[in-house]
């Protein structure tokens, strides 16, 4: 506005020049309107033109801004015409002054026409008075004239003040101010003390303090910048820095210590097990230590993953990839209108629709429940998931749903991590030793799924009439399990459960069935065969696999088992406990192999395959009853136990693997004595024949009939004469020394049996465990039972070979026996004089003879471990194989059955034998300790093996081999056979 005056009365000098006018225009106005008051006695002209209040927008942001005053000051180079001279600072700071005055009503503008004299002349004010303050201004020039009307002069200061405080939005009066007109005139204006101190603030100025840099308008709108970044104060020349030496980080992960077992294990979410509880529900002792601890502690419920299956170990490494092109070979063949109903392919050989291989989409396929379940489980929400775990009576936990299911809708997936056998031998092994439940369910290529960090659907219990059941499907060519509604719906608050349709494998592991069922089959047992009629269903299964391709019929559904109540058809279901108490012995390669042959059965079906070891427990501590009922009852008190506490006094799997492998049980040593006793004869005959004196007596008997030596003969004629002379030798020895001859040697054989076949069970069972422990990584493989059985073998020869000795040389004795008088002189009266004679004669190292031959037959008990582990587990699979394909058990399948074990005990010494044989010729030769020329014959196993070689020939080598495997073979079976018959009687009776 002024410089447009000024341009008007033509006082801008260069008008032309001024920036173009823009919004900020009224800061130009801002400026004059500073320069007004100072400038006011110098040039009241331009101040009474540029003094009216702001009115519009423009001035009156330029009043509540101070930047703009900045600005415009600081734009004043560019309108020096508006700006005479240079401001001062102190000029500056008149903003405040300024409208302290406007708003007091004594600003200069207003009071001007006033400002006058009475004779009209214009009041001419002191510098230095008009300096002091505002009021004063106003009081000094007040004072001034004194012919001033003193009426008129207060009323119009009246006005004036009031028209301020109108200003300021004040609610006081001129009146009501303390102030006389004395005071007026003397020039002491009593403004009150608030509105003195607000006078210096930038509020009543309303001048706002904080800065707005840029403010631009544009098309009538305000355009607030950001604000520009600080300047660098020096810009500094770039450092080059020098390379600091790399500081390695050392990453310390804390480690989070998870629920490994019990109800929380796997779950998400932090959970207090006890805060939510009714007072008085919850009792400790349902808990056990470790859970309570786990959960009042910061211990974290283990990740659960994300619906997926988690490989594990070496598991990923071995599993076979479907090829995307051989699963996606065909797609199913349905109309939008089917929706992937009943008919559907892909569904009947379950097989989840996706887009590569159904042929209706999306929208319309209804064959995509897992897609399903999780769609519903993104959108979260306790309700949508639908399960939560419940803590049953008798049962241990059990999971029920908090929805309503539709018939046959998904519920929840099984999932855990996929592990291979040896990862779950480890872990049986290791990380859940002292558990009492497991969740290893087989899978799928031979792989088990361990559910323990897996989702909630492990504790689903078994019942004989479920409501559920559990299939395996396949979702984009990956094998998935899932827990589905029966053929009716689910109510909310039911209790889920599923037909484990459990094989116990052995009478021993069988569990008794809690369910409540009206059909309950009394135990947690297989469905019985005859529920199983093929249904429709399988038939077109049969005809889809062999028109697509896709699946044997075989690895969908197991043969022939199905449940009639399917629509889809339940693939059989198996669960295998773990071997408790001497089975154990058989080492844990036969749980291994339980499991590894329940997972290839399962890739017909699902198999569920829970090793309990708590129940097997339960089971076998209870007393043998009568009735069912009464069976019920007693398991039902006892298992209440030990779900009611963990530190319940019944036998953990741990003591249970103890029981395994402690020695000395009667199974062991009757076998073990029986054996022996009924093999004496050949036992007697085998030393003999590996005696040098038999092989001479023999050699010189073949010269007088003629026969040739064994060297000119083959082997079958060598064979045959070899059989002829072991035969002929026998019944000699009966008629020559009588019946009581062949069992010379019996008395420590039977004494040495005890505790050779005790040490050499022990040091197996614990070797194996100690070996995989410490050496394996947990593992049990062939190498470990290897090394386990040499071990025992040498400990078992240390310990026990004076007994041997004493034996050999006992049933040797014939050869220095010699008729006086019709009295029997033998070297040895008894095993005691033996003992005696030979520590007299050679000292206790007489007693140690033949013990590096022994040593060398630890290969030979070595070898018959690991081919008794191998070929029981070969019978093993094939019971498996009869139990899964459920068909009708053979006469053979039962005598296998019967005599497998036997057989296996026999094979494997047969072949064993055979191996290491001559080990044991040089064994008695060395004990037998002949003398020739007065000097002992063999002197060490090397030179005793070269002589015999030498002298006799390799023949020699193998002498006696015959009654050594008529002996030892069916020893083996023998001992073997009623080792197993006896633990299934006394298992029967259990
Ligand atoms: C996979 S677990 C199920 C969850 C288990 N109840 C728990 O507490 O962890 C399987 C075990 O639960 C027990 N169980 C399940 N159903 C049962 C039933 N109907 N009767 C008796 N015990 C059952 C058996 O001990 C079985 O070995």
């Amino acid at each position: 506005m002024l410089s447009t005056l000024m341009d008007k009365i033509g006082a801008h000098p260069k008008a032309s020049s001024r920036p173009e006018a823009t919004r900020a225009s009224p800061t130009i106005s801002t400026a004059s309107h500073i320069t007004a008051d100072n400038d006011a006695a110098s040039d009241p002209q331009s101040l009474s033109s540029s003094s009216t209040p702001p009115t519009s927008i423009g001035d009156g942001a330029s009043i509540s801004s101070t930047i703009l005053k900045t600005e415009a000051i600081s734009s004043a180079p560019a309108t020096p015409a508006a700006e005479p001279r240079a401001r001062s600072r102190r000029e500056r700071t008149s903003v405040t002054t300024y409208n302290v005055k406007v708003l007091t009503g004594t600003a200069v503008h207003a009071p001007k026409k006033y400002c006058k004299n009475p004779d009209g002349t214009p009041v001419v004010y002191k510098k230095k008075e008009r300096r002091k303050t505002i009021s004063n201004d106003m009081l000094v020039g007040a004072s001034g004239p004194a012919n001033a009307s003193t009426d008129s002069l207060d009323e119009n200061n009246d006005r004036l003040i009031q028209d301020g405080i109108d200003a300021l939005d004040l609610q006081w009066s001129v009146k009501k101010l303390s102030r006389s007109k004395k005071d007026v005139a003397s020039g002491a204006t009593k403004i009150k003390r608030e509105l003195r101190k607000l006078q210096d603030t930038p509020e009543f100025a309303k001048i706002e303090t904080e800065p707005i840099i840029h403010e631009v308008w544009s098309n009538g709108k305000l355009v607030v910048e950001e604000r520009p970044r600080k300047k660098k104060k020096t810009e500094e020349p770039p450092q080059v820095e020098e390379p600091k030496p790399e500081q390695k980080k050392v990453n310390v992960k804390k480690e989070k210590i998870w629920h490994s077992k019990g109800i929380y294990a796997g779950q998400s979410g932090y959970l207090d097990i006890f805060k939510n509880m009714p007072k008085g529900t919850a009792h400790k002792e349902d808990y056990g230590a470790a859970e309570m601890k786990a959960t009042r502690r910061s211990i974290l419920p283990l990740p659960q993953g994300a619906g997926q299956h988690r490989f594990a170990g070496d598991a990923a490494l071995s599993w076979r990839k479907v090829k995307k092109d051989l699963q996606d070979i065909s797609k199913c063949v349905c109309d939008v209108e089917d929706g992937c109903d009943e008919r559907c392919q892909n569904r009947t050989m379950l097989y989840e629709c996706d887009d590569n291989n159904c042929n209706v989409g999306k929208a319309a396929c209804g064959n995509r429940a897992f897609d399903e379940l999780q769609e519903r489980r993104k959108a979260g929400g306790k309700y949508r998931v639908g399960v939560e775990v419940l803590k049953t009576a008798d049962r241990g936990y059990g999971v029920r749903s908090n929805r309503c299911f539709e018939a046959n809708q998904i519920i929840v997936e099984y999932t855990g991590e996929i592990i291979t056998e040896e990862e779950c031998d480890r872990r049986m092994n290791h990380e859940y030793k002292n558990n009492e439940c497991y969740y290893l369910m087989s899978f799928d290529q031979n792989m088990i799924l361990d559910g323990t960090k897996g989702s909630i659907a492990r504790f689903v219990n078994h019942s004989c009439k479920p409501n559920c059941r559990m299939v395996k499907w396949v979702v984009a060519g990956k094998p998935r399990m899932a827990l589905f509604a029966g053929d009716n719906p689910i109510m909310t608050g039911d209790e889920l459960t599923y037909d484990y349709n459990f094989d116990p494998f052995s009478a021993k592991n069988v569990q008794t069935c809690r369910c409540g069922s009206d059909n309950c089959r009394g135990v947690l047992g297989p469905k019985p065969k005859d529920q199983k009629p093929v249904k429709e269903a399988i038939k077109d299964a049969v005809k889809a696999t062999k028109k697509y391709g896709k699946r044997k019929f075989k690895e969908v559904f197991g043969v022939g088992d199905t449940d009639d109540s399917d629509l889809a058809p339940s693939p059989k279901k198996r669960k295998i406990k773990v071997p408790t108490g001497l089975k154990r012995s058989q080492s844990s390669a036969s749980m291994k192999m339980v499991a590894k042959d329940a997972v290839k059965s399962v890739r017909k079906s699902v198999s569920s395959q829970y090793l309990n070891a708590r129940k097997v427990v339960t089971v076998k501590r209870e007393t043998v009853t009568t009735t069912k009922t009464k069976t019920k009852e007693t398991v039902k008190v006892n298992s209440m136990k030990t779900y009611g506490s963990r530190r319940s006094k019944v036998p953990s799997r741990r003591s249970s693997m103890k029981t395994m492998t402690t020695p000395g049980t009667p199974e062991k040593m009757l076998g073990g004595m029986t054996a022996a006793t009924l093999t004496a004869p050949l036992d007697v005959l085998k030393t003999r024949l590996q005696s040098d004196f038999y092989q001479k007596q023999l050699a010189q008997s073949r010269l007088a009939k003629g026969i040739s030596p064994h060297a000119h003969l083959n082997a079958l004629q060598s064979g045959l004469l070899h059989f002829r002379e072991t035969f002929q030798i026998l019944g000699s020895v009966h008629r020559v020394e009588g019946w009581r001859a062949l069992f010379k040697g019996l008395g420590p054989n039977l004494v040495g049996v005890v505790p050779a076949r005790s040490i050499n069970f022990f040091v197996v069972g614990n070797g194996k465990r100690i070996l995989a422990d410490y050496g394996n990584g947990g593992k049990e493989n062939a190498w470990v039972v290897l090394c386990a059985a040499a071990t025992a073998g040498v400990v078992t020869s240390t310990v026990t070979n004076p007994i041997w000795m004493i034996k050999t040389r006992l049933q040797l004795d014939k050869n220095v026996v010699e008729e006086t008088g019709g009295a029997v002189k033998r070297t040895y009266k008894n095993s005691w004089d033996c003992i005696k004679q030979t520590v007299g004669k050679e000292g206790i190292r007489g007693l140690y003879k033949g013990m590096s031959a022994s040593y060398l037959g630890v290969t030979e008990s070595a070898l018959q471990w690991v081919l008794y582990e191998e070929m029981k587990k070969a019978l093993q699979k094939r019971e498996e194989r009869i139990v899964f394909t459920g068909k009708e058990r053979s006469v053979w399948d039962n005598f296998i059955s019967w005599t497998g074990s036997l057989t296996a005990a026999g094979g494997a010494k047969l072949v064993a034998a055979l191996a290491t044989y001559p080990h044991e010729v040089a064994r008695t030769r060395l004990r037998q300790a002949p003398l020739e020329n007065g000097h002992p014959k063999y002197t060490g196993l090397v030179q005793c093996f070269k002589l015999v070689f030498k002298e006799e020939g390799m023949v020699a080598l193998y002498g006696g081999l015959t009654p050594h495997l008529l002996r030892t073979v069916p020893s083996a079976a023998i001992m073997f056979g009623i080792y197993e018959g006896v633990l299934k009687l006394l298992h029967a009776e259990r």
